[in-house]
């Protein structure tokens, strides 16, 4: 996936002084656990401090706009990871559409950027490919690092926004 990723970034944005929270699913652990990995990384390589970084996690996707909630007031940005796979019921039409509608809705409550880290996968390998875990995968969890840090110092740089 050579087109995939955040594309060339306008400047260089500086974490130093962010506090991010991650919160993520439990759900299809392996993936999880990676995304989570390349988000971090990407965070400490833009200068977020390991301890201006909090980790929270709720049993499934479902529950990833009540654990953002729970963490909105402590920190200036969060990423929200989690991982649906299509299985044989429509339990992921359903589920994609609800979190995907409320984490929009949880943003505009909280009036804090939130990073959307949730993929939304027909198969296991997609959400290998999109975790990094395959030959010709791309770690997405490392985009949303990044993206969380450009817009928590873009919203900074705009306080009158919401
Ligand atoms: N099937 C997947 C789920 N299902 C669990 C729900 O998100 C939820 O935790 C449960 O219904 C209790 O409210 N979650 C994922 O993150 N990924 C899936 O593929
Ligand atoms: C509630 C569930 O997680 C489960 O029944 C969904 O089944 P499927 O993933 O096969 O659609």
């Amino acid at each position: 996936m050579p087109w995939a990723g955040i594309g060339k970034v306008d400047r260089k944005y500086d974490g130093t002084n962010l506090r991010v929270g991650i919160v993520h699913a439990r759900w299809n652990s392996e993936v999880i656990e990676a995304l989570v990995n390349g988000a971090l990384d990407k965070l400490k390589e833009l200068g977020v401090k390991e301890h201006n970084i909090i980790i929270e996690s709720v049993p499934g996707s479902f529950e990833l706009p009540t654990g953002v909630r729970m963490l909105a007031n402590k920190v200036d940005v969060v990423i929200a990871i989690g991982v649906l796979i299509k299985g044989s019921t429509m339990h992921f039409e359903y589920i994609s559409e609800a979190v995907s509608h409320e984490l929009m809705k949880v943003q505009r409550f909280m009036r804090k950027p939130l990073i959307f880290g949730l993929l939304t996968c027909l198969t296991d390998e997609q959400a290998q490919a999109r975790a990094g875990l395959t030959s010709d995968g791309h770690n997405h969890g490392s985009d949303w690092g990044a993206a969380a840090v450009e817009m928590a110092v873009k919203v900074e740089e705009h306080p009158t926004l919401w």
